[in-house]
């Protein structure tokens, strides 16, 4: 660890330690002990130096990966093998339902609300932990928790939320939003009895413990809520069946020539990844009473070691902990195309398929399920009696079925995606634009230099932000109309936003920077939903061409 971390983190690396959280093998089974080839580095009294300084250092310690692999996280500070246990964090340490209902007050309050759920009770639990400040026996770990997220539901306005550009993710954004309100509604009663004050009382402080309990809890067997696992909680995420995990960058989104060459050629749309057997890397033993984290694949010392949460789409991973990956072969993109009627009339009485498994999947092709449902669609009724079994068991019903099939998707893929607002190469300018600012003030004044003088002069009519702009540096192409218009929605809602915040206690930069953080992650969210239309695009001519 870097000078200035270990000096960061000192406070909780011993408060962890403390509390019995270590990242050295089980005690006495000759099994756990690390693999030979790192046995080297193993001493036998780490444990009992660890106990008085830190709770890390011998698998692990706290380093800083750039922000597409998550910021904070933990590096292996040897090299690890595929399979040993790397942390173990006792039930002790773990803030959950249980270690609530240790809390004599809380526990006694939570009596006259038993309609809360342990979701809402976790949150009130760490509310409560927060408000008492140092005094708390979580302390050194609640103060290095993050102060910001961007999960959906933080997408409070409909600026925000439409700039998913998808209806189903808006619909996502806006239920998410109206779901975290409800529960607070639900618990303020119990916040109120607990006098936690008004600060922690307020929507704000609901939203962000909210949000720190979805995206940072773990599963235990003993409650849906799950727990907060110091420590264990600053692994970052590793996509589940990706073996590779090197940064990807906003290139990633716009096109992989390469592979797509390969898809054009061959039909691979792998991507360049890797894909391999689903593993699980943690979970908590019961017979140990302690959460175990094991490597789930050799890392050398100084890499980042991940941890998988589970298998998610973009959309979900932006819903739940407010990040997204630019490959991520669980995304899919939901069916939602209105001409399927051109292809044929529903068969009575045919197969009743779950619209959850109706998608294109991240490499373009079709599910199983769709694929199915199209050449059934696509096959006259006679054929569909005779044959259908075919398509329902994966396969081809006749060349001139799929032929049909295809031609219908490729069709569809090309209007839907010339149905949205904005184009991939728009998003695509608009990404890099947004990555390029730490700031509306640059935003806008990059903007400003890409218009021509018609639409410079609307823009600085009407920007509150562009008249103290200074310095602005030359974009390479013009920005698309429709992309001013957007940042034209964005500079408003900026400017609305620091115009209430002035007077109270929130701090206008830090909201700027929140709203052009979730504002990035919804353009990057819509751009790798049309990159999967395009790679459908693809594979359908590929499909063709092998049929003509
Ligand atoms: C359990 S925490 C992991 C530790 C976290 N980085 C921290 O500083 O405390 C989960 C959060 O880390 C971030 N994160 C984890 N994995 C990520 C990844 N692969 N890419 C980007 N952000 C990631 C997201 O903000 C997510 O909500």
């Amino acid at each position: 660890m870097v000078e200035n971390l270990e000096k960061k983190y000192k406070e909780i690396l011993k408060w962890g330690a403390l509390q019995g959280i270590t990242d050295t093998p089980f005690p006495s089974s000759p099994s756990s002990s690390p693999p030979s080839s790192s046995s080297s580095s193993y001493r036998p009294d780490f444990e009992q130096q660890q106990e008085q300084s830190s709770c890390l250092g011998f698998s692990l310690e706290i380093a800083v990966f750039s922000d597409s692999e998550g910021g904070r996280g933990l590096a292996a500070t040897r090299d690890l093998k595929k399979g040993e246990i790397i942390l173990r964090v006792p039930k002790g340490a773990l803030l959950s339902v249980h270690s609530a209902q240790q809390d004599k007050k809380l526990a006694e309050a939570l009596v006259s609300y038993p309609s809360l759920s342990s979701t809402q009770v976790l949150c009130v639990h760490l509310l409560r932990e927060v408000a008492k400040g140092r005094t708390s026996a979580w302390y050194p770990y609640l103060v290095h928790l993050p102060r910001l997220h961007h999960t959906l539901a933080h997408y409070t306005t409909s600026v925000e939320s439409q700039a998913l550009q998808v209806e189903e993710a808006v619909w996502v954004a806006e239920r998410a939003e109206e779901t975290v309100r409800q529960e607070w509604n639900e618990a303020r009663p119990l916040i109120k009895t607990l006098s936690l004050g008004r600060r922690f009382d307020s929507l704000r402080a609901w939203l962000w413990a909210s949000a720190t309990v979805s995206s940072r809890t773990l599963f235990v067997p003993w409650d849906k809520a799950g727990t907060l696992c110091p420590i264990g909680d600053y692994f970052n995420y590793a996509c589940p069946g990706v073996t590779e995990h090197d940064p990807v960058n906003t290139q990633d989104l716009h096109g992989d020539d390469d592979a797509e060459a390969n898809l054009q050629e061959d039909g691979d749309s792998s991507c360049g990844l890797e894909f391999a057997d689903r593993l699980s890397d943690g979970g908590f033993e019961s017979e140990r009473n302690e959460y175990c984290f094991y490597a789930h694949q050799n890392y050398k010392k100084g890499e980042q070691v991940l941890l998988c949460y589970g298998t998610y789409t973009n959309l979900e991973l932006l819903e739940h902990y407010g990040f997204l990956l630019l490959k991520n072969p669980n995304d899919k993109l939901l069916f939602r195309f209105s001409g399927l009627h051109e292809l044929g009339p529903v068969s009575p009485g045919g197969p009743h398929i779950d619209p959850k498994n109706l998608y294109i999947a991240f490499d373009g092709h079709p599910s199983f399920s769709l694929l199915a449902m199209l050449r059934l669609r696509a096959a006259p009724t006679a054929i569909r009696k005779s044959h259908g079994h075919l398509a329902l068991s994966g396969l081809q019903i006749s060349p001139e079925n799929d032929a049909t099939t295809y031609r219908w998707l490729k069709v569809e893929c090309e209007k839907l995606i010339a149905s949205f607002l904005t184009s991939t190469d728009d998003d695509f300018m608009l990404l890099k634009l947004l990555e390029a600012c730490t700031s509306f003030h640059q935003v806008v004044a990059k903007a400003l230099t890409t218009c021509n003088c018609k639409e410079q002069e609307r823009v600085r009519r009407d920007s509150p932000l562009c008249g103290t702009t200074s310095k602005e540096e030359k974009f390479s192409k013009e920005l698309p109309t429709n992309v001013l218009t957007e940042i034209g929605k964005f500079e408003a809602l900026v400017s609305l936003k620091s115009n209430k915040s002035r007077g109270s206690s929130s701090d206008p930069l830090a909201e700027e920077a929140i709203v052009l953080e979730k504002w990035k992650l919804a353009v990057s969210w819509r751009l790798a939903q049309k990159r999967i239309i395009e790679r459908c695009i693809l594979h359908c001519a590929h499909c063709l061409k092998c049929f003509s």
